[in-house]
């Protein structure tokens, strides 16, 4: 399988410098700033989908990865899903969850409606190491990243940005690995108490987390610049986990299939999703399950008072804010305005265009988005296409969140985290009678317990090995948003 950057002039198997998995797997960024994806979306047959139905969520992982990882052996790709998706691992599964099943299901409601019945499904998510959605992807990377470096003797310097649960999900999977360094850029005082001490009290001497004086745009944006410094990138040998790198986008593509082939009995049904969205990284990777054939009715993004995705979904324009525009809230994972992966799913729409995907973002650069609406004075009239991507979305506020925590604790004896009340909040929007939704949960409750005592009046439930997190000694550095300084703190600490 050849990759192909979203902004590329030239189809990577009829260019002199074709990539394939292993080459971009440690980049991150494609070198003229665009994405990576693959030149075409494998399909996946209905026998295949049966043959799955029974699998270990591990097995299902290879099964899928091994249509696009198509360089890595077999045998090495099955032993790395094998040691990366276990019981051991996902071990933090509640009371009704089964550990083995590693992203369980669990029905909340069911209601006969005219036509047949709603259904709305939680598939848990967060039983990993950090209790989020992210260390899906990010266990896997780590295996992935050690099995790459130790074929080609090499070190890796991560450069990633976190508005709270990826730096802490990659710094979890990264500690401790040889040939590996993490430097993390947060919004400084923006992430919950609970999220900045699982980062900041690690003392692992691979691991730096750099707070930065904005918000976590801010971050990203640093992010692309030094990844966009070609030879700054190659001497200090940066590397990201962000959903950038494809492999974090293709290893949430798995959990997709799984909840479909767990919620439905044959092949004929469709099922749809619910997706927490930020930086727009896991509903692309349910864009790309979408497109390798599995039956998904909708894709339902749901956003909080940073809207900008359902501002597009709904109108057509993708306006995104200003730093000072960007609101901190209480799901502030998903406190984004500049979402990088929207431009995998505009490549998409728009045709695989790569010159009209560089022109759009180029544009957001120099005037702040774009306008797809068709309207008078726009930039084109690809909105008209979304639907046929099944792309839906909606949008919840603070007050959402408590009364969702409330409804849901009440109803279903279960306490959810503040973002995947922003799901559940804006699932409920979209049920159709006869095709199961599929909230997909982003945290554990634990994450996030100023919200839940503010809603619930008692504590979130904690996972043993997370007591007292808070009052253990913190090690970070504060900065500006100035890049230029920011090289220079990663070269002193690589010393390359
Ligand atoms: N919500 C994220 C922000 C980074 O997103 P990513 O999917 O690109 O890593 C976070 O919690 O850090």
């Amino acid at each position: 399988m050849h990759y192909v950057s979203t902004r590329a002039a030239q189809a990577p198997s009829q260019s002199q410098q074709s990539q394939q998995f292993s080459d971009i797997l440690l980049g991150g960024l494609a070198p003229d700033g665009g994405l990576y994806l693959p030149e075409h979306y494998p399909q996946v047959t209905g026998a295949e989908l049966n043959a799955w139905r029974t699998l270990s969520y591990a097995d299902l992982a290879y099964e899928i990865l091994k249509k696009f990882a198509t360089d890595i052996p077999d045998a090495d790709l099955k032993a790395l899903t094998a040691k990366t998706y276990t019981k051991a691992v996902y071990k933090n599964a509640r009371a009704g969850e089964n550990a083995a099943d590693i992203t369980p299901l669990r029905v909340l409601e069911e209601k006969q409606v005219a036509g047949g019945q709603t259904k709305l499904i939680l598939q848990a998510l967060s039983n990993g190491p950090t209790l989020a959605f992210k260390d899906m992807a990010m266990q896997l990377l780590g295996n992935l990243f050690e099995y790459a470096l130790a074929e080609k003797n090499a070190e890796l310097n991560i450069f990633g940005a976190t508005s709270g649960d990826t730096g802490s999900a990659a710094e979890y999977a990264m500690r401790g690995k040889k040939g590996i360094r993490v430097f993390m850029l947060s919004p400084h005082k923006k992430m919950s108490a609970f999220q900045s001490a699982q980062m900041f009290s690690l003392q692992d001497p691979n691991i730096f987390n750099i707070a930065v004086e904005g918000v976590f745009d801010d971050c990203q944006d640093m992010v692309k610049a030094v990844s966009n410094d070609l030879p700054f990138k190659a001497k200090q040998k940066i590397g990201t986990v962000n959903s950038i790198n494809w492999a974090r986008v293709v290893a949430q593509v798995v959990y997709y299939f799984r909840g479909y082939l767990a919620a439905t009995t044959s092949n004929d049904q469709k099922v749809s999703f619910t997706v927490p969205s930020g930086n727009f990284g896991n509903i692309c990777a349910g864009h790309i399950a979408r497109m390798m054939g599995l039956p998904i009715a909708k894709l339902v993004a749901a956003t909080n008072e940073n809207d900008v995705l359902d501002e597009f979904f709904r109108t057509g324009v993708y306006r995104v804010r200003k730093s000072s525009e960007t609101y901190h809230t209480s799901s502030p994972s998903m406190d984004i305005s500049k979402a990088s992966n929207f431009e995998r799913f505009v490549y998409d729409l728009v045709g695989r265009d790569s010159a009209r995907v560089k022109a759009l973002f180029d544009k957001v650069e120099t005037q702040g988005g774009f306008d797809l609406s068709g309207k008078p004075g726009s930039d084109g009239d690809e909105f008209k296409l979304v639907a046929q991507y099944g792309f839906k979305s909606g949008k919840s506020t603070h007050q959402d969140r408590l009364d969702t925590i409330r409804d849901v604790a009440d109803d279903y004896e279960i306490t959810i985290d503040t973002h995947t009340a922003d799901g559940i909040k804006v699932a409920r929007e979209h049920l159709e009678a006869n095709v199961p939704m599929i909230v997909l949960e982003t945290a554990l409750a634990a994450k996030f317990n100023e919200t839940i005592l503010e809603a619930l009046g008692v504590d979130a439930e904690r996972p043993s090995g997370f007591e007292a997190i808070e009052e253990l000694p913190q090690k970070f550095v504060v900065m500006d948003t100035d890049v230029a300084k920011m090289k220079a703190y990663i070269a002193a600490n690589t010393g390359l």
